[in-house]
């Protein structure tokens, strides 16, 4: 390890074309943009003849998608990437330690064997395992859960010292040998000893198993125990010794942890936020790393160098004061080629999160990052922390979990700190304190990842770096049918809405806190799903409404404006299709945007928009079901086939299905009117608009009018659908007329 060079430990590369590109482009369609506004508002004083109502609509729904699109605006403005060289940091008796966080939450939709596969990988890290400690903290409070972590401990005891020595890439030992023998790149392939051992070891793992899946049998885990259940935390370690620390050492061997806060139906617990500062307490008077490596249960180390990948940004001296997190991509393993829901998120960590990185960083992104304690500890660290009764009525009573704070601690477990934890992770330990409020991660969304890194590490002047490398450091299981992934984005929407409405309200709150663009970027996530089922809800219906009604709400062919709509709609288009293909995406991944996007904004954003203004009026209670992990074998054939699955909720498909029976039919009305009345030049984009829903969301035609197997709109959704749409266009009729 060469520590005496200058050399640096990251680079980081401002592609300069990217940058023309995207300005010049920012620019131009500005003005296109203004042109269009510009007509529809002074339509108001020209034109008395047409009805104002549906005009004015349109014109809310073009200024909020407008605003939308200035916002997105600042991820283009300075896109940056990064390259590290973990070969250039110092001996391994200068890093840092750093403790790993694993949240799971229901053993039914998160299987435990792959939870344990997660925990597995992550002990595996390349890393010194006296600097590396795994927590789990299991919100489902399941014995399967536990005695799963003896027999993965048992099994990581063979599994550790076999990855190092052969220095096997992909430490989750379930994907390890489900995969081809060549997607490993096994250094060394061919040796005997290596086939032998790799036999030995599999079968050892089918073993810890099959133990998993046969405790699982017999487990409870009924969702009472979920609700409520007392504090467990148990040390993993060899019945017959009782000193973890040395012991682990002894054997090199990561200290491994089991976490079950207690739980009880009177107690708001917070969800997976409520998890993480159960953990953060913990792990404060047990290891009390300066780092966090913050993982979901489903999301596995695929490449064993991301902590020293992380270090690299870390322990730069000239970054380090500032920098919060260094936040990896989510990426899934079990990605179809033929994408139809964008379950890879490709946008938001091709795109948006490499913008984030050329201003002030991406937020936290709820996994894969490497934080620093002291970031997360809020005001109580940042200010004075030497006032003990400040940080007590800040943090809670635990005088060993202050020791902590206060640095002069030293982390060798005794069984009065253990002891401590029973405390420090039960659900009274909060009362009183700033936890949720200042201290950790925040409460007031359910995406705490969000609303954490902007409120408590952007807003307070702490930076983050958005790290993806070509071998994708961290994989887990993207959701693979409709269901999952309309109620999933039906629960970011509401987080992020909360925030909108909050007073902590990135476009105004953040704007003295942080730089005007970074503000921009967190407001835009902010406020998007408010934007786009508005408009998307308007443009879906009212120029349909009017095209069967024969008001007319764009310009002829022969006005000069029509090509400003022309070139706005097609420009955003290209650009999009431009954004697809240089991000490694196909063609086709296009239209599967374009459509998912469309189908997104008018349930998910609807609903998540419509839950976050109930919670705050008091009308509902905040929830986070977690996504299921478990594979329908036939939805996920479904699913890779690129066939929709539309197996969900009525309250998904009706409108769904009623916008494209609404669309189709005023298509209908379009064209009859074209052939009979000639009115094509008068008509183009109005009859455009339903035509490119009709033609993007042809799925949806399909599983309502054509298809026959279970994955089809039920003909019962259909007709209900049918009659939605007809009862809208009567009472849309009468309203404009
Ligand atoms: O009460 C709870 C609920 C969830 N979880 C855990 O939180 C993680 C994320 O939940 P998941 O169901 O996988 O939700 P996703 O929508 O896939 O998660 C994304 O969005 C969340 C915010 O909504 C972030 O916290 C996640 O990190 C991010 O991956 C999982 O490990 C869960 O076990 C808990 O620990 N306690
Ligand atoms: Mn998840």
């Amino acid at each position: 390890m060469d520590q005496s060079s200058n050399a640096p430990m990251h680079l980081c590369h401002v592609n300069k074309l990217t940058i023309f590109i995207n300005r010049t482009y920012t620019v131009i369609y500005s003005v296109a943009l203004s042109f269009l506004l510009y007509y529809r508002a002074s339509f108001f004083f020209h034109d008395t003849k047409t009805p104002i109502l549906p005009s004015l609509i349109v014109f809310v729904a073009e200024l909020l998608s407008s605003f939308e699109w200035l916002l997105t605006q600042a991820y283009r403005w300075r896109p940056v990437s990064r390259t590290v060289f973990p070969e250039r940091l110092p001996e391994d008796d200068k890093l840092p330690a750093v403790d790993v966080f694993i949240c799971t939450a229901d053993p039914e939709k998160e299987p435990p064997v792959e939870v344990m596969n997660t925990v597995i990988s992550a002990m595996a890290l390349d890393y010194p395992p006296k600097k590396l400690h795994v927590y789990l903290s299991d919100d489902g409070g399941a014995d399967v859960t536990l005695n799963g972590m003896r027999e993965a401990w048992t099994f990581a005891k063979r599994w550790i010292p076999f990855c190092k020595r052969y220095k096997i890439k992909c430490r989750s030992p379930k994907a390890y040998f489900s995969a081809a023998e060549d997607e490993n790149e096994d250094a060394a392939l061919g040796v005997t000893d290596f086939i032998r051992e790799r036999q030995i070891i599999q079968e050892k793992y089918e073993v810890f198993k099959e133990r998993v899946i046969e405790y699982a049998r017999h487990s409870d885990t009924g969702s009472s125990k979920r609700r409520g259940h007392s504090a467990v935390i148990e040390v993993i370690q060899d019945s017959s010794s009782n000193h973890a620390f040395e012991e682990n050492e002894a054997k090199n061997m990561p200290l491994l942890v089991y976490v079950s806060r207690e739980k009880r139906p009177s107690h708001a617990h917070h969800f997976k936020a409520g998890a993480l500062n159960v953990l953060l307490r913990v792990s404060g008077v047990i290891s009390n790393s300066p780092f966090i490596l913050g993982l979901d249960c489903d999301m596995y180390c695929n490449d064993p160098s991301s902590a020293r990948q992380a270090m690299c940004f870390h322990l730069d001296p000239k970054l380090s004061p500032t920098l919060a997190l260094v936040q990896f991509p989510q990426k899934f393993h079990n990605i179809s080629k033929k994408d139809i829901y964008d379950s890879q998120l490709r946008e938001t960590f091709t795109v948006l999160w490499q913008g984030f990185d050329g201003l002030q960083g991406p937020c936290v992104s709820g996994t894969g990052y490497y934080i620093k304690r002291l970031s997360l500890y809020g005001k109580s660290l940042k200010e004075d922390h030497k006032d003990l009764m400040e940080l007590r009525t800040s943090v809670g009573p635990s005088s060993e979990f202050i020791k902590s704070l206060l640095g002069n601690y030293n982390p060798n477990m005794k069984m009065a700190q253990l002891a401590e934890t029973q405390q420090l992770a039960s659900c009274t330990y909060e009362d009183g304190t700033k936890w949720g409020e200042e201290a950790g991660f925040l409460y007031a969304s359910v995406v705490e990842d969000y609303f954490t890194g902007f409120a408590s590490l952007h807003c307070k002047g702490w930076n983050s770096v958005y790290c993806n490398p070509p071998r994708p450091q961290f994989l887990g299981s993207g959701t693979t049918n409709l269901n999952d992934f309309l109620v999933q984005g039906t629960r970011w929407s509401s987080g992020l809405v909360d925030v909108a409405i909050s007073k902590y309200c990135p476009l105004i709150y953040g704007l003295t806190k942080m730089s005007f663009l970074e503000s921009m970027c967190y407001g835009w996530l902010a406020i998007f799903p408010i934007c786009r089922f508005f408009s998307l809800w308007c443009l879906a219906t009212i120029p349909q409404l009017c095209l069967v009604n024969r008001i007319s709400l764009y310009p002829e062919v022969s006005n000069s404006y029509f090509w400003i709509f022309s070139f706005v709609f097609l420009s955003s288009v290209l650009r999009h299709l431009y954004e697809v293909l240089t991000t490694e995406a196909s063609l086709q991944h296009w239209i599967y945007e374009q459509r998912i996007w469309m189908m997104k904004a008018v349930t998910s954003h609807l609903y998540g928009s419509l839950d976050a203004f109930m919670k705050k009026f008091g009308l509902r209670e905040a929830s986070f079901f977690p996504t299921n992990k478990v594979d329908d074998v036939e939805q996920l054939k479904r699913y890779n086939a690129g066939v929709f699955d539309f197996q969900t909720s009525a309250l998904f498909l009706v409108p769904l299905a009623s916008l494209v029976i609404l669309n189709m039919a005023s298509l209908c009305v379009g064209i009859a009117r074209v052939i009979f009345l000639g009115e094509l030049e008068k008509l183009f984009i109005q009859g455009f608009v339903p035509f490119y829903v009709v033609v993007v969301n042809y799925p949806i035609i399909e599983g309502m009018l054509i298809r026959k197997d279970n994955g089809r709109i039920p003909p019962s959704v259909t007709l209900l659908s049918a009659i939605a749409s007809i009862i809208f266009c009567i009472l849309g009729s009468i309203i404009f007329m």
